[in-house]
């Protein structure tokens, strides 16, 4: 990442600057801010013929409340600085969406695709077998989730690694989210960071004061979007975004360069095309531009870096051609990139909040493995009994019929989808509301991100005090 500051030092300034704010005790913040602990681990797995070291990192910022939660990526780029940054953004997301985690992120130096998936697996498999033996994989302690590199399938691996490790533990599927649904994962939960953005994003538009400072329309009609990476999160924001009436995804950046099209991408073709060929290069729907330098300074109404961290620098930060910046990538933008664009009137909606639907989704798979039952019909059976009670002392008292309202019929059809997106519709708008609420009553805080650390830190520091730490 340009600039002199390391992605850690950019998620401690963030902090800090919401810890000032709010005349936070010296001590305690930075007992927030500081990471537990870190696992260091090089392993040997023979492939090929011959032994390879591998190096791998877990990293558990907080455990207030336990477990410590936030994926695992595999990245020839990845290493300890970045590991502990991300660990630190989970601890605060967490927070802010109001999901009882604390914050851990792992990551493994490795390229997947240099790889077949048989090594793989045996690569996985082995990674986890050091992480369970030092505590830094199970369901009570620290539940890891996929990231950039990884998807359902590592997860697999490692939740059946897991068991044969720990066969007893009768809560063993627990011990990682973003499984296959066959294997105990949740409906909805591949979707769920990409279905968060676009949630983050109707939030925006439905906040008339937030919009004003934009000076975007009321509605997502019309509106031009650029999107950098189309992985997992980036594919699906940009597929539920263009199925907005009118809504246009007009660039989207990859590793081997930039596809444009002002009338708008077919994502689904796209995707399609980058699976069968490897990248964006020779899409017929677009134009494709081998030098993507400029291309996050296309012009657009929202941009949507969801690819890497620190993109968005002093250096670029001046010239982008936005009005949103929505971040669905972890830490994309550097500190000093947020300042400037915050003098430019540019609004963010940053990370913590933009990308937590991955999160929110985790946390109901976890429950829904530690219950033992499907998600949703527990739910289901007490609003139905609740209502059936009413009803019928109702019907005793006046001696009329009552109906089951239209709430219990709702419930008793949903199923597993409709409860996991409108759970997460929940927990995006009422986090959106409260963000937005808390820097549109405050003149001190500058922007939506400050007022999410805000929320978070006093979150956590009110579990500091109450546990006598
Ligand atoms: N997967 C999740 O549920 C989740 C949840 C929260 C946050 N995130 C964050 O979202 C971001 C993306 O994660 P993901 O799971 O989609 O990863 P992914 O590996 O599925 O996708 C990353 C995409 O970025 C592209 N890319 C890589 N280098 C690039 C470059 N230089 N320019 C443009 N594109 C490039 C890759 O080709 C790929 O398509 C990361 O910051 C991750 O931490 C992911």
């Amino acid at each position: 990442m340009s600039g002199s500051k390391t992605f850690l030092q950019d998620v401690n300034s963030m902090f800090q600057e919401a810890a000032d704010l709010i005349s936070m005790e010296e001590g305690l913040a930075t007992k927030i801010m500081v990471a537990n602990s870190t696992y260091i681990t090089r392993f040997g797995v023979r492939l090929r013929g011959r032994m390879h070291t591998f190096e791998g990192w877990r990293s558990v910022h907080s455990n207030h409340p336990s477990p410590a939660k936030g994926g695992i990526r595999y990245a020839s780029y990845a290493n300890l600085d970045e590991v502990e940054a991300l660990a630190a953004l989970m601890t605060y997301k967490c927070a802010l969406m109001d999901i009882p985690f604390g914050g851990s992120k792992g990551a493994l130096k490795i390229d997947p695709k240099e790889w077949t998936q048989d090594e793989l697996e045996r690569i996985t498999r082995r990674f986890t077998q050091e992480l369970v033996r030092h505590e830094f994989l199970t369901p009570s302690l620290n539940v890891p989730a996929p990231d950039v590199g990884t998807n359902e399938t590592t997860m697999m691996w490692m939740a059946d690694e897991y068991r044969r490790q720990r066969p007893t533990d009768i809560n063993g599927s627990a011990c990682v989210t973003g499984k296959p649904l066959a294997a105990g994962g949740i409906e909805g939960r591949i979707e769920a960071t990409g279905r968060g953005v676009q949630y983050s994003i109707q939030a925006f538009f439905e906040s008339e004061i937030d919009r004003a400072k934009t000076k975007l329309p009321n509605t997502l009609k019309g509106a031009t979007v650029v999107v950098q990476g189309l992985g997992n999160v980036g594919y699906h924001a940009a597929k539920f975004l263009s199925e907005e009436d009118g809504c246009r995804i007009v660039s989207v950046i990859e590793r081997d360069g930039v596809v444009r099209n002002p009338d708008g991408l077919n994502i689904e073709e796209l995707k399609q095309h980058i699976i069968q060929t490897g990248g964006v290069r020779g899409f017929d729907g677009g134009v494709h531009s081998l030098d993507a330098t400029d291309a996050l300074a296309d012009e657009c109404d929202i941009l949507i870096p969801a690819a890497l961290e620190g993109v968005i620098t002093e250096d670029n930060a001046p010239y982008l051609r936005t009005k949103l910046i929505v971040e669905a990538a972890n830490g994309p933008m550097t500190f000093k990139a947020n300042e400037i664009l915050r003098k430019l009137g540019v609004v963010v909606i940053p990370d913590l909040f933009a990308n937590a639907g991955g999160v929110t989704v985790s946390y109901f798979e976890w429950v829904k493995n530690l219950t033992h039952i499907p998600f949703g019909l527990m739910e289901r059976r007490r609003d139905e009994m609740g209502h059936r009670v009413l009803a019928q002392s109702l019907e005793r008292m006046t001696g009329n019929q009552f109906p089951e309202d239209g709430a219990t019929a709702f419930l008793q059809g949903a199923r597993e989808i409709d409860l996991v997106r409108s759970g997460l519709d929940d927990k995006m708008r009422s986090a959106y509301a409260e963000m937005s609420n808390l820097w549109n009553t405050n003149d001190r805080i500058p922007d939506l991100r400050t007022a999410a650390y805000i929320i978070a830190v006093r979150r956590i520091a009110g579990i500091y005090k109450a546990l006598g730490i």
